[in-house]
């Protein structure tokens, strides 16, 4: 069997994961994400009780139980550069033997739920509504790195992008679905839709301070695609990474957008902690 090298699986001086600084034991099998290291008390204070407190730069974890299942809620911070540690070391504490430095021979397959904030790219999403992510297209660079392997249905879905990005040069996409398990169980009756993950929050979104951005049709491009009467519905940082790797990895994942800004209407909530907590209830009412 081989060994995974000091260099690539890295243990910090109490045995715990580089970056996250947790120990295998530490996570539960359900696991929240939020990109907001705030945002993970904010889940916690509605577990029953928590047992783990940890972090290390924008990593925070909580783990406790709410009735008798267990479950933790991590913060990634912003952007898919970020998914990338989070997903590979929780994939590592859960699959990796960190004494013999191996994997696992029977691989345990975690439920990842993003818990994250959004913004509308069609008129009648409304602000303040949760939407949740079906499929989603990856605008930043992370999944060339890895070998993924898409099903039929990604690869149609995939080719249909990558025309209607055609005369843009800037953009490479990919594409990843939610596991649909979970979206049937934490994602029903929801509006459901196609999200774009974007390598950045201004220019890549579209947002324009004082720096000029090089697509000028970009939010009318991400608006007029159409895939099987599906439509891009919104925009933000990291549930394409999340999906991506996730379905490499073999975790199920899904992700949960509280939509705080419509970018047709140039609206942006009034309340947006308000929507972020009842959006946080709601995925924690449906997640065992
Ligand atoms: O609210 P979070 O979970 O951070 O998610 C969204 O908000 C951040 C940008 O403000 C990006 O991370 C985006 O994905
Ligand atoms: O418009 C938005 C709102 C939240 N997060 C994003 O990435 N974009």
């Amino acid at each position: 069997m081989n060994t995974i090298p000091e260099t690539d699986l890295i243990l910090n001086a109490d045995g715990s994961i580089y970056h996250l600084n947790l120990l295998p034991d530490d996570i539960a099998d359900t696991i929240i994400t939020v990109g907001d290291p705030d945002r993970v008390a904010e889940v916690s204070v509605h577990f029953d009780s928590i047992e783990l407190k940890k972090g290390k730069r924008e990593f925070v974890t909580h783990t406790g139980f709410i009735g008798p299942n267990r479950i933790t809620v991590i913060s990634t911070g912003i952007g898919t550069d970020n998914v990338d540690i989070v997903l590979n070391e929780l994939d590592s504490l859960a699959n990796i033997d960190f004494s013999t430095r191996t994997v696992r021979e029977e691989l345990r397959s975690l439920n990842i739920i993003r818990i994250g904030t959004s913004g509308a790219l069609q008129e009648e999403i409304a602000v303040d509504s949760v939407l949740i992510s079906e499929h989603a297209i990856g605008l930043d660079s992370l999944m060339h790195y890895y070998t993924q392997a898409l099903s039929l249905e990604e690869e149609h879905f995939k080719r249909a992008i990558e025309s209607h990005f055609e005369g843009l040069s800037n953009i490479s996409p990919y594409v990843a679905a939610a596991d649909r398990g979970l979206l049937d169980k934490i994602g029903k009756n929801l509006k459901h839709g196609i999200t774009v993950t974007c390598p950045g929050f201004y220019a890549p979104q579209a947002r324009m301070l004082r720096a000029r951005s090089a697509n000028d049709n970009l939010i009318k491009s991400f608006q007029n695609f159409h895939y099987n009467y599906q439509r891009m519905s919104n925009l933000e940082m990291e549930t394409a990474g999340i999906y991506a790797l996730a379905n490499v990895l073999g975790h199920k994942a899904i992700s949960v957008n509280a939509i705080l800004a419509n970018r047709i209407s140039y609206e942006f909530s009034k309340q947006p902690q308000k929507t972020i907590n009842q959006t946080i209830e709601l995925v924690l009412s449906r997640v065992f």
